[in-house]
């Protein structure tokens, strides 16, 4: 059976994992903490780590990082890792190598003699996903000594049932290193550089993180988490976030496309079997699309009543059976740290410093803001 992965791999066994990972991901309610529980949780810890810090600035990308990937190592493994854990800090590092290395303008792609030099970028990242696979298969070989499947406790385990059963023979172990992988590096480096971008978009445009602050204050209060049954009444913060996947547009080059047939497209043949890479940042700033698109204004998602209002070239996870498959996860990561965060504290420019630049920067898959300090004050 075909090796195969879910970003970067095609045909029939793309398609089956990418379908088994879709449902794994929508039952994720099973086990013994639930989705929302958990990143409650993760929010939690965020936030003592914050407090840690007292009022110094300091730079919040590692720690943000840490916390999105607890909550993919909580639905692969049933677990969250320490922060200071140091095969959890190796494995950070290897997602940033490969977020930050890998891209499609790398020369290796062109001429793969150069993987040989010694300072090659591709070799990096070779180097970073070799790592991945080992640290991978260990954590995979904990699970099978201890599975029951009675007692389903994470992807892992629904893999292992899937496997035991036979019920695809697309599900076996090599594309379950591919897959937990995939998980890992689509869903760390996006959710945790959105609420980077989040919290540079909140410091410098202070009269908004007040109104998401009232809204916080006025539907909850403090004395209980914020939920995802609070989404609702929580619209300027919805548009707020949307506003910050708009503005930042994180991942502003899909992955590669292939086109199956020979298509025509306003009045160009693109010939079957052509890698097509498209911009979506083309789309999420076009000035036809978006009154002054380079301004940050979450209103551009309400209506004058302040309720809910749709765009439909909002799209941020990209369209079509290729769109992102965590896209779900993503939103509920987002509302759960964001809401639980701004509850306890407010992001402030250090005392002193000039207000950070906002401009994107795209290095590697994602597009990053230049690095910041912020003082997190606790409300
Ligand atoms: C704010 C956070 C995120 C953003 C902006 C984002 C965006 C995207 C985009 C633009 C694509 C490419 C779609 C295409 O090629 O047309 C993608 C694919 C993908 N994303 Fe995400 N993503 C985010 C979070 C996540 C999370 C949390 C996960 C993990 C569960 C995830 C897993 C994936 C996977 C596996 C693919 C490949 C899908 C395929 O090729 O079939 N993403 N994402």
């Amino acid at each position: 059976m075909e090796k195969a992965r879910i970003t970067f791999g095609n045909g029939d066994v793309h398609h089956k994992l990418r379908k088994f990972t879709l449902v794994a991901l929508k039952d994720f309610g099973v086990g013994k903490k639930s989705l929302e529980e958990r990143i409650q949780d993760e929010a939690r810890i965020l936030a003592e780590e914050f407090e840690s810090y007292g009022k110094q600035p300091m730079d919040i990308r590692k720690t943000l990082q840490r916390a999105v990937a607890n909550i993919i190592a909580g639905i692969t493994y049933g677990t969250r890792l320490d922060y200071g854990d140091p095969d959890f800090l190796r494995l950070m590092q290897n997602i940033d190598t490969i977020f930050t290395v890998a891209s499609a303008n790398l020369p290796e792609n062109i001429f793969p003699f150069l993987v040989y030099l010694p300072n090659s970028k591709a070799r990096k990242v070779f180097n970073a996903f070799d790592d991945m696979y080992k640290y991978v298969r260990k954590r995979i070989k904990e699970h099978r000594a201890t599975f029951d499947p009675d007692n389903i406790r994470d992807f892992v385990d629904l893999y292992l049932k899937a496997e035991e059963h036979k019920d695809d023979e697309a599900v076996n172990e090599e594309n379950m290193f591919r897959v937990i992988i995939d998980l890992f590096n689509a869903g760390t480096d996006t959710s945790s550089t959105t609420l980077v971008w989040a919290i540079l978009f909140l410091m410098t445009n202070p009269d908004v993180q007040d109104k998401c602050q009232k809204e916080i204050k006025e539907n909850i209060g403090s004395g209980r988490p914020v939920s995802l049954s609070d989404k609702e009444q929580l619209q300027y913060l919805n548009a707020t976030i949307k506003e910050t996947l708009r503005l930042a547009c994180i991942a502003p080059v899909v992955t590669p496309h292939t086109v199956l047939d020979d298509t025509q497209f306003e009045g160009y043949t693109i010939p079957k079997d052509s890698i097509i890479l498209f911009h979506l940042n083309s789309v999420l700033t076009d000035p036809n699309i978006w009154e002054m698109p380079e301004e940050f204004h979450p209103e551009r998602f309400l209506t004058e009543e302040g309720k809910k209002k749709e765009k439909d070239l909002f799209i941020p996870f990209s369209i079509g059976p290729r769109s992102c498959i965590g896209k779900h996860l993503a939103n509920m990561e987002l509302f759960l740290f964001l809401g639980n965060l701004l509850q306890r504290f407010t992001f402030k420019i250090p005392p002193g410093c000039q207000t950070p630049s906002v401009e994107r920067v795209h290095s590697g898959i994602t597009c990053q803001p230049h690095p910041y300090q912020v003082c997190v004050v606790k409300n």
